[in-house]
């Protein structure tokens, strides 16, 4: 059947109850409530594969492993597996001390004296009786009329207070009791109040203890269920803050909620219902539950987590509490949902990623400095603190810009490109993607970076460096940045493969910093006269090449310019440290252009190229081979 026209022929809306002294839309949420889990039961009902008993142990651990107090572990009327699971918690003393089981019952005699006999022998339990309130449900599922309804609710309340007394005594247990309203949400109000004031006086009244240790705690849980999501969440709100209005003896009631997703909303209403005075909620891991789900205890969670309130929960390891939830219900988790989708710490999109890689440096820099505060922009927390490592934060594919490229190169080789030299690269990875439509890996980037800038073993181009050396030209004379006398004439030669640290001056002799603080190279300044001989292959054809100048890098182009007839210089140089102590290395990053190119027009014209090695000079040198092998591409040289 098609969508009809008029849907207002079949569906009629929700009418809220007018309810004008709401003052939750002003409150604030500063203080985690209450959890409870009903993964084994609510969850468990609704697969059409419930879980064994052996999936429910593990899931149970596993709640109690991220810190549930309260966990609902069964419907132990329902089956003999229900009912075994149960008896197996009592049996294996799987319980934590200060953790409460809770187990559903219908409001019928024989269920209930069923539901006490699982649980005997357990230390803490909650007893939860339900029955739909809502005129629907009275008409048509129960035939009921409302004094019926409170009747149904009272004489089953009234039984599960007396097997509360008898088994308390005879099993050591401290008992606690829930009742729920189901359909509370499609229920007039007042008559939910009702409903639950009669159920309260019923269990209030009575006559012994129901806690082992004979403590007078009459604490009742009202549990208000959206058991159908119909309406938008301010009007659960409403309806809770109207309801916690009309109750009586506010302090022996713990005002919980239960949230289904059937619009979308089940967060959203628990929230609001928190902020119109809930104590507690119920819900799911990950959100399995009965039709669109249950409401989400981790989303709930690290809500409360990102305003800087103390869930209660541990969700540091998301990737475990994945595998439990998708191992024990046979149901995925969406890449987008919240906080535990693959997706949701990711950007594809150029902007984003700019933004994010911008955003994860300044936070390096604010925590080195003592502020530990998380302000990156798209991440609204910090991955790691539920267990995930930035690998996934930025991935690529066509829409994708030069930031997220970068951060990838930076990430995976340490390499922090210079803005331009990042364009440059950004367009030879776009070109990749958009001739297969798809992402681009890391080690895809990579690779493409390798080849692009004969990077790493390997990745040779047709110019190789092998060895050089440096010879000085001039007596006696002070290195112009670490002020060390050289001597003179000095003569250095090293092979590539193990080469001596030297002095960062020698390279920047040739250079000064630019606005990032990375050095430029700059010919004009005073340096120390070089010669450089080298020994380079080209297209497998070995030649010794040797050149003048005012320093390593101008020496070595002066050689390529006479010897190979390879003319270029440098437009731009940078350089910094890869990292620490004894392992420290330079990188060098430059930018040469041929004779026919305006240096002054830095938008066109240039071939990068990046070096590195623990000698600075060495991996100058480097950077200037990598940029002539980007220059020369497949064009002929003429050499003899
Ligand atoms: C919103 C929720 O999640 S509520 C919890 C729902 N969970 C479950 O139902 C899971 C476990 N349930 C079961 O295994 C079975 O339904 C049982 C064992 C409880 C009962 O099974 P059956 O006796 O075969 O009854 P059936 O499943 O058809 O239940 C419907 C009957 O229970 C009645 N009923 C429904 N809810 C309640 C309730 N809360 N209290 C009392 N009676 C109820 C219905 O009116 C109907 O009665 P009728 O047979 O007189 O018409
Ligand atoms: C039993 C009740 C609380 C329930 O699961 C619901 O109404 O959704
Ligand atoms: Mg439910």
């Amino acid at each position: 059947m098609p969508m009809l026209e008029e849907p207002a022929t079949r569906y009629k809306p929700f009418q809220p109850t007018p309810f004008k002294e709401r003052t939750w839309p002003d409150k604030q949420s500063k203080k985690a409530p209450i959890w409870l889990s009903t993964d084994l039961r609510d969850g468990n009902q609704s697969l059409a594969n419930p879980m064994t008993n052996l999936q429910k142990m593990r899931f149970f651990r596993h709640l109690v492993q991220i810190g549930f107090k309260e966990i609902e572990v069964a419907y132990p009327a329902a089956s003999e597996t229900d009912f075994a699971f149960v008896r197996e918690l009592v049996n294996t003393n799987e319980v934590p001390d200060d953790v409460w089981i809770q187990v559903l019952t219908p409001a019928r005699a024989d269920l209930i004296e069923r539901t006490f006999e699982a649980v005997a022998g357990l230390k803490h339990v909650i007893i939860h009786m339900y029955n739909a309130t809502s005129c629907l449900f009275r008409e048509v599922v129960f035939n009921n009329n409302r004094e019926e309804t409170i009747k149904l609710a009272t004489d089953h309340t009234a039984l599960i207070r007396r097997l509360a007394e008898k088994y308390s005594k005879s099993h050591g247990t401290s008992f606690r009791y829930e009742y729920s309203p189901e359909t509370f949400s499609q229920t007039e109000t007042p008559y939910a109040v009702e409903v639950c004031e009669a159920v309260k006086k019923t269990w209030l009244a009575g006559k012994e203890s129901v806690w082992a240790d004979g403590r007078n705690e009459e604490r009742i849980i009202f549990n208000l269920p959206a058991t159908v999501e119909v309406a938008t969440p301010n009007c659960f709100a409403d309806q809770v803050e109207q309801f916690i209005n009309g109750l009586t003896q506010r302090e022996k009631c713990i005002i919980s909620l239960h949230t289904h997703n059937d619009r979308g909303c089940a967060v959203a209403a628990a929230e609001l219902g928190v902020l119109a005075g809930a104590d507690r909620v119920e819900g799911t891991v990950l959100g399995n539950g009965e039709r669109t789900g249950n409401v989400d205890l981790v989303t709930l969670g690290l809500n409360y987590y990102s305003q800087g309130y103390t869930p209660n929960l541990d969700f540091s390891d998301m990737f475990a509490i994945i595998d439990t939830v998708t191992e024990c219900t046979g149901l995925p988790v969406h890449p987008r949902h919240p906080y535990a989708g693959d997706l949701v710490f990711t950007a594809f999109s150029g902007s984003h990623q700019d933004a994010i890689k911008k955003g994860l440096e300044a936070q390096k820099k604010r925590e080195e400095a003592g502020d530990n505060f998380w302000s990156v922009p798209y991440l609204p927390i910090d991955p790691a603190d539920v267990g995930c490592t930035y690998e996934a934060v930025i991935r690529v594919n066509s829409q994708s810009g030069k930031g997220g490229v970068a951060y990838i190169v930076k990430t995976a080789l340490a390499l922090d490109l210079p803005r331009r030299m990042q364009v440059s690269f950004y367009q030879i990875v776009q070109e990749k993607s958009e001739v297969t439509g798809k992402e681009m890996t890391v080690q895809d980037i990579t690779s493409a970076f390798r080849e692009a800038y004969n990077f790493g073993t390997g990745y040779n181009g047709r110019i190789v460096l092998k060895s050089f050396s440096m010879e000085n030209q001039r007596a006696s004379r002070s290195s112009s940045v670490l002020g060390t006398p050289e001597q003179s004439p000095a003569r250095e030669s090293r092979s590539l493969s193990r080469m001596t640290q030297l002095s960062l001056g020698e390279a920047r002799a040739e250079a000064s910093p630019d606005r990032n603080g990375q050095v430029n190279g700059n010919e004009d300044l005073p340096s120390v006269p070089r010669k450089i001989t080298a020994t380079v292959v080209v297209d497998d054809k070995q030649y010794k090449i040797s050149g003048e100048g005012n320093g390593p890098l101008s020496s070595f182009l002066e050689a390529l310019h006479g010897d190979l007839g390879i003319q270029l210089s440098v437009r731009e140089y940078s350089e910094h440290s890869v990292g620490v102590g004894s392992d420290v290395k330079a990188a060098t990053y430059i930018e040469v252009i041929p004779p026919n190119v305006d240096p002054k027009d830095k938008t066109k014209g240039g071939f990068w190229g990046v070096g590195v090695d623990a000698d600075i000079t060495a991996s100058g040198l480097k950077a200037v081979v990598s940029a002539a092998n980007r220059w020369l591409g497949d064009q002929k040289l003429n050499l003899e």
